[in-house]
């Protein structure tokens, strides 16, 4: 990491910055990144250059203040460790949340993680890099924003993400793997999926268990269609998945390296404060005089000091640490913050709200023949094959067990290719909203909040459309290797919530996962156990004398398997999400399609708590993308063609045109433009 514009102190910031940034996690840097690129002059369609400042350049100031410090961040399976799956020794700092106890499943609590650290989760996450499906978005996002955001120009469907997901896999190291390699595994894909240009590396990694044939097989066997490429919008079969991993070294690609330690040396306009919590905002003039001030606490000295900025200020401390940092600024539901004692400074129920995770149970086998295949995890433990794992992973190109991460394929499948009882399932989630009894599975607090309600009504009738698509996603069982397989969930129907901590509300918040409290999940889960346990009952488990462990032969009423559903279900993937949404504030939302806080000048949250509803996914590819297009500098009006000036109101009601000096535009359409003699302001089409 180049160190030069690392700040520790107050006293070491610029005067003013352009942008503040509360959090250098997946989101953050990548807008960091974005805000701070220069754009040549000379690339610039200005109509009158000599109106450009002096440099050579323009670009904006921009400070990213980080709980965390700058840390190495191995990957999840990186020496000296030689048991696959174990923890990572010396992982970079992360929060490790522990929920309240679920009385819908007897009693467990979850726990998740979040990273700690430059780069956020990112660096500390499980490097599988999978992109949601188009009908997350064109499906479940359109209509959780509808009809409210349908004439929106920030379109948040496939074709609108599309090119910022594109851009996200660096084309030069997408590489394809090497012929040896996929003349061993079988590899596909399809490069017009990828290009792009930032450095956040993806690749093929050239090593597998061995005893991962013998599911894939079974998958086919059970007539799973094996799809080319599952990362262009379509994602319904056996897929591979590249790993978010430098191809040529196998290392960790994260934010923290290609957003902040790649661009940083030559950007004296990329400011980086370590160890300070962003604690609140303010507005000491009004809602609608902002940006606000940031309230900043030093980690090390215990100091606190208000920052600010010209432009805007953006929250993107991920979705369990954004809701504490609006709740303490006044900023949330009104009920909950009366109790807490905090003034209420704006009325939004969302906040803190609608919080969901990927969940699921997992079925397990014993086989009872000896598999005789190479490379099993069980080899590790033999120094001579050990000793060159390491070797393997030092080499260049890497090679070997290590270059493997937490998985490279999963399984994808609609709950209509599962089972019949889809459409019971469908039924069932159409007649809570149809009765008015869907408000009776939110939160209590919620119950008789009119703008959650709407808001949920309107998320399950999208999820009944997408449960009804043979293309949709239902479930995902990622497979790298071992005896059991994990079911999880895509899109829950049950919402939690994170609410500070009363006693100590600086601290880590209060999750409550709320896992299945809305019990059509039962039925979702069971329908995935009955399909997929008939995987180790074809040739290709029995070959090796497989023999099903959990839920066990034995196990075949409803009754018994949600008992064993209920013990084996991990609450959280470590995909929290959904805690400040992008939906009208009519709905519950927080945010709306150019993620502005509803009613709050100059504030933006841009991190996973913007999500709606869980995509077909892990996290972070999308992480990358929203930060890409958050409408924060995705795209320079450089690249723009025919946009000769920039015309303002007040410069037309005058008949003089203003010069367009600098700006920055989302797909074809100009976000802010900064005129001569004229305040930046927004406008939505060019
Ligand atoms: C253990 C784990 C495994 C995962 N595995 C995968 C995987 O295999 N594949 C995948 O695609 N996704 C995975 N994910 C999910 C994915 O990495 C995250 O969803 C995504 O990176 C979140 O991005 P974000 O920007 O919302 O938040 P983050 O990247 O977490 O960034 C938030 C940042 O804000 C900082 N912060 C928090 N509070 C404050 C404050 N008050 N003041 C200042 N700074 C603050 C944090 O330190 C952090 O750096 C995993 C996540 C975890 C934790």
């Amino acid at each position: 990491h180049p160190k030069a514009q690392i700040k520790r102190q107050v006293s070491e910031l610029r005067d003013s910055y352009d942008f503040l940034i509360a959090g250098g996690g997946t989101v953050g840097l990548t807008i960091a990144d974005r805000l701070t690129a220069a754009f040549p002059k000379s690339k610039s369609f200005l109509t009158r250059p000599s109106l450009l400042p002096s440099s050579d350049t323009l670009a904006e100031n921009v400070l990213v203040i980080e709980y965390g410090e700058i840390q190495y961040a191995p990957g999840g399976f990186d020496p000296p460790q030689i048991v696959f799956g174990s923890q990572t020794p010396n992982a970079p700092a992360a929060w490790v949340f522990n929920s309240l106890p679920n009385p819908d499943v007897k009693n467990k609590t979850g726990l998740v993680l979040a990273g700690q650290v430059v780069g956020g989760s990112s660096a500390t996450n499980g490097m599988f890099f999978d992109r949601p499906s188009r009908f997350d978005f064109d499906t479940l996002w359109t209509q959780a924003g509808s009809s409210e955001f349908d004439s929106s120009k920030d379109r948040w469907d496939w074709d609108g993400l599309f090119p910022y997901f594109k851009k996200v896999e660096k084309s030069v190291t997408f590489t394809e793997p090497s012929p040896a390699v996929v003349a061993k595994y079988n590899y596909t894909w399809d490069v017009s999926a990828y290009g792009g240009t930032t450095p956040i590396y993806s690749s093929m990694p050239p090593f597998l268990w061995g005893d991962h044939s013998i599911v894939r097989a079974a998958w086919k066997e059970m007539g799973i269609q094996v799809p080319r490429e599952c990362a262009g919008g379509d994602k319904e079969g056996l897929c591979w998945i590249p790993v978010s991993e430098d191809p040529q070294t196998s290392r960790r690609s994260h934010a923290g390296l290609g957003h902040y330690a790649a661009v940083n040396a030559s950007r004296p306009n990329y400011d980086l404060l370590v160890r300070h919590q962003v604690t609140r905002v303010t507005y000491p003039k009004g809602l609608m005089s902002g940006p606000p001030l940031v309230e900043v606490k030093s980690l090390v000295g215990g100091q606190v000091f208000n920052v600010t900025a010209k432009n805007e200020v953006i929250i993107s401390a991920g979705t369990l640490q954004t809701p504490p940092v609006l709740l303490r600024s006044g900023i949330g539901p009104a009920s909950y913050l009366a109790k807490a004692g905090i003034p209420v400074v704006l009325d939004l129920p969302g906040v803190g709200s609608n919080f969901q995770d990927h969940s699921g149970p997992s079925i397990s086998w014993n086989y009872t023949n000896d598999l005789n295949l190479p490379d099993l995890p069980a080899a590790m433990l033999d120094p001579a094959y050990a000793a060159d794992a390491l070797v393997g992973f030092n080499s260049t190109p890497a090679r070997g067990p290590y270059t493997l991460a937490m998985a490279n394929s999963a399984l994808y499948l609609s709950l209509v290719n599962m089972t019949t009882s889809h459409t019971s399932i469908v039924d069932k989630i159409r007649a809570i909203v149809a009765d008015g009894s869907a408000a009776s599975f939110l939160p209590a607090e919620h119950r008789t909040n009119p703008e959650m309600i709407a808001g949920y009504k309107q998320q399950l009738l999208s999820l009944a459309e997408f449960y009804s698509n043979p293309k949709s996603p239902s479930i995902e069982v990622p497979w790298a290797t071992g005896t059991s397989a994990r079911l999880i969930a895509l899109h829950p129907l049950s919402r939690g919530t994170v609410r500070l901590n009363s006693t100590a509300p600086l601290e880590q918040p209060i999750l409550d996962f709320r896992t299945a409290s809305n019990p059509i999940d039962f039925d979702i889960h069971l329908a995935h156990v009955r399909f997929l346990r008939k995987m180790i009952d074809t040739d290709s488990f029995r070959a090796y004398g497989a023999v099903e462990a959990g839920p066990g032969v034995d196990a075949k009423s409803d009754e018994a398997l949600t008992d064993y559903i209920k013990d084996t279900m991990t609450f959280s993937f470590m995909h929290p999400c959904c805690t400040a949404a992008m939906v009208h504030k009519a709905k519950g939302g927080v945010v709306g399609t150019d993620l502005k806080v509803h009613g709050a000048e100059g504030l933006r949250v841009a991190d996973m708590s913007v999500l709606p509803m869980l995509p077909s996914a892990h996290l972070s590819a999308l992480a990358y993308a929203v930060g890409e297009k958050s409408g924060l500098g995705v795209v320079r009006v450089t690249e723009l063609q025919d946009v000769p000036r920039c015309l303002d109101q007040s410069s037309v009601a005058t008949g003089k045109d203003a010069a367009l000096l600098s700006g920055t535009a989302v797909g074809g359409c100009i976000k802010t433009v900064v005129c001569t003699g004229l305040k930046k302001r927004s406008v939505t089409d060019a």
